[in-house]
């Protein structure tokens, strides 16, 4: 299997704006009418959405996709029945974050802290410059973020080791002796931020996968194809299909992660795998946003991240996902900070930054849904037990409470607009003292 580069994609500088989530999200008016009606036959039946909601506990599996339907139809209606059915505050276990790329240097110093201060733990990716190829890059950049943070804080980073096609079964084995690697990358070579020293054919990796299955070392996969040919919203499709599925069935002990999975299909390929060795990370960009929202009154290179956002009909499948209580999907924010000249630029990067407000951005997609119950699972429970790590066992609290997110936020010598700068939200984490 050989993955080509991809082409660089040109971004121009914009403003960021207010929108809300529905208007960034806007669907198709035949759709509206089409899933207006589909509410009103709901209503008729149950009267009220709290009916409806007790109606799915029953039935949940079918009528879980017309609720989300009908909250995207009409958010006016949304709106109303949320706030009557939402709590003022919401209490969990801990999360953490399973997908976040730190940086290093002043730009890691500049924002570990946002993690730190939501999550107990985080997956760190290794796509640094020059990328964490070995047990001992990794080894340095864990104290490296540790010493970044004030002493005692409680956060723990769990390090990942970049494969190339020169990784060998060794550095495998040290990796998991090191007691500090907790997963193996993969890049296709080309297919996103730092992935040039990537894979450019898993035949030349087998040593390396072997070792991992061996090893019990989960493999954590960047699921897009890098042929330029192939159109930039069909990438991730194709590569479950072309890249994933074969690979699977040729190491049918591997277990690997979806990465910040975008589209329908991925939902139903890592449903089709089995729940203890097949899971996957979805981000809230993808859960908040539609590509819509790349283009909202001009280009919006803030929300330009890969894989790039879909259409609303994956948002949908998403939400659908991440709310069902499937052990198989579990919050990785993808968090991936950029100095703001470099995304605002001919040629931006790809990339969101959304530790600053990762909980708050998350229950805003679960309430949209009128799943806030669903959170825990997904934010501090399937997690740990994909990785058979312990749950953590503090308690955090979401307030409702409606702040302004910053237009940017300090970053190494410049700055980082966070996702949804200068917007409200309704959801705010209190600080355990
Ligand atoms: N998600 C992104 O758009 N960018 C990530 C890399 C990645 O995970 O693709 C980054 O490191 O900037």
């Amino acid at each position: 299997m050989v993955f080509p580069a991809v082409q660089s994609t040109n971004i121009s500088r914009s403003s960021q704006g207010g929108h809300s989530i529905s208007q960034l999200c806007g669907s198709s008016q035949a759709k509206d009418n089409m899933n207006l009606a589909k509410v009103s036959q709901v209503q008729s039946a149950s009267k009220c959405l709290h009916q409806v909601l007790r109606l799915a506990t029953l039935q949940r599996a079918n009528l879980r996709s017309l609720t989300v339907r009908a909250s995207v139809a009409a958010p006016e209606r949304r709106q109303e029945s949320v706030s009557k059915q939402s709590p003022e505050s919401l209490t969990i276990t801990q999360p953490d974050d399973w997908h976040l790329h730190l940086r290093d240097g002043p730009a890691m110093q500049s924002c570990v802290q946002h993690s730190a201060a939501q999550f107990g733990r985080a997956i760190i990716m290794p796509n640094l410059k020059p990328p964490v190829v070995s047990t001992e890059d990794a080894i340095q950049y864990r104290q490296r973020i540790l010493s970044a943070l004030p002493k005692d804080t409680p956060f723990q980073p769990l390090m990942t080791l970049y494969l190339t096609d020169k990784t060998t079964a060794d550095e495998i084995r040290k990796a998991k002796e090191s007691g500090i690697v907790y997963a193996v990358k993969l890049y296709p070579a080309g297919a996103t931020t730092n992935s040039a020293a990537g894979v450019t054919s898993l035949d030349k990796c087998m040593a390396a996968l072997e070792a991992m299955v061996e090893h019990g070392l989960p493999l954590l996969v960047h699921g897009e194809v890098t042929d330029p040919s192939v159109d930039i919203f069909d990438r991730e499709r194709l590569f479950l299909d072309r890249v994933l599925a074969p690979l699977l069935a040729r190491l049918p002990d591997l277990r690997c992660v979806v990465e910040h999975a975008t589209t329908k299909e991925a939902v139903e390929f890592v449903r089709s795998q089995d729940a203890t060795r097949v899971g996957a990370t979805v981000t809230p960009q993808h859960l908040l946003l539609n590509r819509n929202a790349l283009f909202q009154g001009g280009v919006r290179p803030h929300h330009f991240c890969l894989p790039i956002l879909k259409r609303e009909e994956h948002r949908e499948a998403l939400l659908g996902a991440v709310t069902s209580g499937s052990p198989q999907f579990f919050l990785g924010t993808d968090s991936a900070p950029h100095e703001r000249g470099t995304k605002e630029a001919p040629c931006g990067c790809a990339g969101c930054f959304s530790a600053h407000a990762a909980l708050e951005l998350y229950a805003t997609a679960f309430e949209e849904v009128g799943a806030l119950d669903k959170l825990e699972g997904f934010a501090s429970f399937f997690g740990p037990d994909f990785y058979r790590l312990p749950r953590n066992s503090k308690k955090v609290t979401l307030r409702r409470q409606t702040w302004t997110v910053p237009d940017e936020y300090p970053f190494a010598t410049g700055t980082v607009v966070p996702l949804f700068a200068g917007r409200e939200l309704g959801w705010s984490l209190q600080q355990s003292t």
